[in-house]
C-alpha cells in the first residue's frame, strides 16, 4: 500500500523545531565523568531528519531559531552545505544559546544523552516567524514534539500545523520526547494529544506513545484505534531492536524488522529511521518497503559515531536491504 502526497510542490519536506549541537564521546566504553574528548556534529532530531532526507535526495527546508554566535553560524552553514534551504531559519536577537547534547557511550547497550537546554534559542521561535508562503510550498511539514514543550515555540508550531492543514501539506508528527524541557507529564500528554489528533502521520516509540497517553505499557491496538478516530491515516510505532509496526486507517498492519549490525551506540536510530521512511513514502514506495528503508538506515547509523553526519545514501540503504553487505534482519 502506498501513501499519496501533493506532487506539485517545491519542497518535499519542511521540518520545524530544533537545530542544535551534539558532542559525541570520542572515547567509548566509559562513563561521561571519565570522557575527556568529544566530536562536534549538528544535532537535534528534526535537523537530523532533514539532513538525512536531504542526503537521500529530498528537497528540504527548515524553520527554526539559532543563537547569534559561533554555534548558530556553524549549524546554519552545515545545514545549508548539505543542501537544505535555510531562508526561514531565524537568528535570535535576545541572547539565547544553542542547545547542547553530550553523549555517553558506556557500551553498545548502555548509551545515553545529557542535554543542556536551559533557555535555548530554538524554543524562542515566535508564531510571527512562521510563514504561510513557505509552508505551502512543501509536500510535508515535519513537526518535532519537543518544539511543543514551551512558549513561544509551542504556538509557532501550532500555527505551522494549522497552515499546513489549510494548504494540503501533510503533517508528520515525530513524537521526539526529550524530558529535559517539559514541565510535567500532564502538559506533555495534553500537547502531544492535541497535535497527534491533527496530524496525518504519527511516528514514535512505544514509550513515547505511552507519554502521549500519560500511561504505562499501553497497547498499540488501543493507541491506533483511538488516533484513527481523528485525522491520522498512518501511525508508526517503533520497538527498538524488536522492529516497528505501521498501521493504516484502512485497517492494515505492516511489520518492519531491524537489521542486525555491529552497534556502536543506539542514539540516532529514530532520526535516521524517520528520514529514510519518509524518503521512501515520498518517493512513492509501498509502506512495507518504507519500513525496510527506515530500519536499514537506522542500522547503518547505530553502527557509526554520529547521528547527522552518518546519515546513509540511498545506495547504502539498498545494499543493506538486498543483503549485499552481509547483514541480516533480526
Ligand atoms: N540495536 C539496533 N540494531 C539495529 N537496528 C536498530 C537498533 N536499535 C534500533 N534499531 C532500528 O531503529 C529503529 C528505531 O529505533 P528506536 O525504536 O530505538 O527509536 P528511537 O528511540 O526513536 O531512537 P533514538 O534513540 O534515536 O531516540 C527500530 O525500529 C530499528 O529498526
Ligand atoms: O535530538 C537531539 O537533540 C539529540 C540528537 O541530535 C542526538 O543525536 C540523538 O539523541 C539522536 O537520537
Amino acid at each position: 500500500m502506498k501513501y499519496e502526497f501533493n506532487t506539485e510542490r517545491k519542497y518535499d519536506i519542511i521540518a520545524i523545531g530544533r537545530a542544535c549541537i551534539d558532542l559525541n564521546a570520542v572515547e567509548y566504553n566509559r562513563p561521561m565523568e571519565e570522557t575527556m574528548t568529544f566530536s562536534k556534529y549538528v544535532g537535534g532530531s528534526p535537523a537530523n531528519i532533514a539532513i538525512g532526507g536531504s542526503k537521500l535526495g529530498l528537497k528540504a527546508g527548515f524553520i527554526g531559531k539559532l543563537s547569534d554566535d559561533q554555534h548558530g553560524r556553524f549549524i546554519e552553514q552545515y545545514i545549508r552545505g548539505v543542501g537544505i534551504d535555510t531562508s526561514n531559519m531565524v537568528i535570535d536577537q535576545e541572547g539565547h544559546k544553542t542547545g547542547l547534547t553530550f553523549t555517553e557511550i558506556k557500551s553498545p547497550e548502555e548509551c545515553s544523552i545529557l542535554m543542556y537546554r536551559e533557555d535555548v534559542a530554538d524554543l524562542y521561535i515566535k508564531p510571527s516567524e512562521v510563514h504561510e508562503d513557505y509552508i505551502k510550498q512543501s509536500k510535508i511539514l515535519l513537526v518535532s514534539g519537543t518544539a511543543l514543550s514551551k512558549s513561544p515555540s509551542r504556538e509557532a508550531v501550532l500555527k505551522a500545523v494549522n497552515l499546513a492543514k489549510k494548504n494540503d501539506v501533510k503533517v508528520i508528527f515525530e513524537l521526539d520526547y526529550r524530558p529535559y524541557t517539559w514541565e510535567s507529564a500532564e502538559a506533555t500528554s495534553v500537547y502531544y494529544s492535541l497535535v497527534a489528533k491533527q496530524a496525518d502521520v504519527v511516528i514514535g516509540t512505544r514509550d513515547e506513545f505511552d507519554v502521549m497517553e500519560n500511561s504505562a505499557e499501553g497497547k498499540n491496538e488501543n493507541t491506533v484505534n483511538h488516533l484513527f478516530k481523528h485525522s491520522p491515516e498512518l501511525i508508526v510505532i517503533k520497538h527498538g531492536v524488536d522492529g516497528s509496526y505501521a498501521y493504516t486507517k484502512s485497517g492494515q498492519t505492516f511489520r518492519g524488522q531491524a537489521y542486525l549490525t555491529k552497534v556502536l551506540k543506539t542514539f540516532g536510530a529514530g532520526d535516521s529511521y524517520a528520514s529514510a521512511f519518509l524518503y521512501a513514502l515520498i518517493s512513492g514506495m509501498e509502506i512495507e518497503t518504507a519500513l525496510k528503508y527506515g530500519s536499514a538506515s537506522a542500522a547503518i547509523v547505530v553502527s557509526k559515531h554520529s547521528s547527522s553526519e552518518a546519515m546513509p545514501t540511498v545506495e547504502e540503504i539498498e545494499q543493506l536491504i538486498s543483503g549485499k553487505t552481509g547483514q541480516v534482519t533480526i
